[in-house]
């Protein structure tokens, strides 16, 4: 009786490995790893290095079994543009979970839903809002301003004193959407304000972060300790970020006035009072977190990149410097306009942005089945948009290792855009906040660089580490460190 047991569970035993390591006809190839956790234990610190050097072993669509399921790696330029520009509908999914399920309250939002058509409604009402409120032209630019003098102010009360700035660079980042968003900016100790700033900032941490990949990739991993009590704390803070958003919708509807739209909340309510399919509170308070989750810590990690770029390459520093002063001099006021003037500006913030990607992955799905360079693809199958390795591959970048923003600057001295520079992504995906994004970058350099000399802490035995902190399980921040703003 026991050897006949042992045999089945054997056989059985066999089977499963057998199926495990078959793969359906006209499937990608890549590494299958091993049976149930597959190479989720093979991808190290940084998986966006694994995947680009499995890639070169696999090829330009790779399919590589994680957890339970087969996820497709995409690690190249022309690969990704036949993916999620020439069939974008079936690549606009999101890669998801259960717990992503819990997050989106069932699918509400933006950033984090899948392709329904909810999602299509809303993506185009948002990027019309946004446009309606002229993100991007004038309006916005005064609004940033704003928090460029207070910036200026705040870091001249400094009298020279080594400091990490993160928290104020993000409150100044949640300020813009707050006026975009609300129709009015905080000053940086009001409560409603700081505290938006702390639930983000936990929200995209690397404590919460791991756990939720871990239970993006092993779903059941959810309702099991210490992983489960990081989710709930995940879905606690959420919840606390809707409630606070809620006030302000509160607040919104009661002054609502139909002949006066102060804002995106107001343009909503509008769609909502007129019965417009899918427009709902729900969906519009999920929305809202999701910008902020989106589209704060996005910008500010990003000007914590430029600061870290200058201690690493001071030259680079000295020549930013020295184009804005050919422009505006040391006291000349900036405006979106100089974008042009000053190509160099330009051109250095492209080069953060290549250089550290602030979303180094994107995780989308597909819609239905499909084929990509004779590879099959089934529906719902996870695909990673790996736009580290775009930016870094040696196929399409000079020195891809070295910082150089004179790689966006022509012949002529002009900038220029190559169009593998995707550090917002491609396709029906893309971050709908670039313009925004890049407009904050740049007159918050200009205005930073204009007046202060960016220098290590004296204290500090070495400079910050290159290395990526990854929060959230998606953002690719820089440690926290230390800087002096020297008045020039
Ligand atoms: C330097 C700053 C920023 C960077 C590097 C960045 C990058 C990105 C990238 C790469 C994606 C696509 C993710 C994917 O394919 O899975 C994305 C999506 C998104 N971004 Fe940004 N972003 C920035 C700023 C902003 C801002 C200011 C906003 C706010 C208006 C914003 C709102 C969003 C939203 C809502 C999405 C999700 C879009 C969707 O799924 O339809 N981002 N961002």
């Amino acid at each position: 009786m026991i050897v006949e047991a042992l045999i089945l569970f054997s056989i059985l035993v066999l089977h499963g490995i057998v199926v495990w390591y078959r793969r359906p006809p006209k499937s990608a190839p890549g590494p299958r790893g091993v049976p149930v956790f597959g190479n989720a234990f093979f991808l190290g610190k940084e998986a966006h290095k694994t995947f680009r050097d499995w890639g070169k072993k696999y090829g330009k669509v790779m399919n590589v079994r994680l957890g339970s399921k087969d996820w497709i790696i995409l690690n190249d330029f022309p690969t990704l543009q036949k993916a999620v520009v020439k069939q974008q509908a079936t690549f606009s999914g999101v890669a998801t979970s259960p717990m992503f399920w819990e997050l989106t309250g069932g699918n509400y939002g933006l950033a984090f839903v899948d392709y329904t058509p909810r999602w299509v409604t809303h993506r185009r009402h948002l990027v019309s809002t946004l446009r309606r409120f002229e993100i991007g032209k004038r309006s916005m630019e005064t609004k940033i301003l704003i928090e460029a003098s207070q910036l200026t102010e705040f870091l001249h009360s400094t009298n020279g004193k080594a400091l990490d700035i993160g928290d104020l660079l993000h409150k100044m980042t949640t300020n813009i959407l707050c006026h975009a968003l609300f129709g009015k900016r905080f000053e940086y100790n009001n409560p409603t304000l700081c505290s938006l700033v702390d639930i983000i900032s936990v929200m995209v941490s690397e404590e919460l972060g791991k756990p939720m990949q871990t239970a993006l990739l092993f779903p059941w991993v959810r309702y099991v300790p210490p992983v489960s009590k990081s989710c709930d704390k995940i879905l606690d803070w959420r919840i606390r970020m809707l409630d606070l958003i809620d006030e302000v919708v509160v607040e919104h509807e009661k002054s609502y006035d139909e002949d006066d739209m102060r804002d995106f909340i107001d343009c909503y309510l509008k769609e909502m009072k007129a019965g417009k399919e899918h427009f709902t509170r729900k969906q519009l308070l999920y929305e809202i977190s999701d910008l902020f989750l989106a589209g704060t810590d996005t910008t500010s990690n990003t000007l914590r990149w430029c600061l870290h770029v200058f201690l690493h390459y001071p030259h680079t520093q000295r020549k930013l410097r020295k184009a804005i002063f050919d422009v505006l001099g040391p006291t000349g006021n900036v405006n979106i306009s100089h974008e042009t003037e000053i190509p160099y500006v330009q051109a250095f913030i492209y080069e953060v942005l290549r250089f550290h990607p602030l979303l180094g992955m994107g995780y989308r799905s597909t819609t239905q089945d499909t084929e990509l360079e004779g590879y099959s693809i089934p529906k719902g199958t996870p695909v990673i948009a790996n736009l580290w390795a775009v930016l870094r591959d040696p196929d399409f970048w000079h020195e891809p290792e070295t910082f150089n923003p004179d790689r966006f600057i022509d012949e002529k001295g002009n900038f220029f855009k190559p169009s593998h520079v995707i550090p917002f992504n491609l396709g029906g995906r893309q971050c709908p906040g670039e313009r925004l994004a890049r407009m904050e970058l740049f007159l918050y350099l200009v205005t930073m660089v204009q007046r202060f000399e960016v220098l290590p802490d004296p204290d500090a035995t070495e400079l910050p580490t290159k290395d990526v902190i990854i929060g959230g399980g998606l953002f690719f921040s820089p440690p926290s460190f230390k800087v002096v703003f020297k008045e020039v």
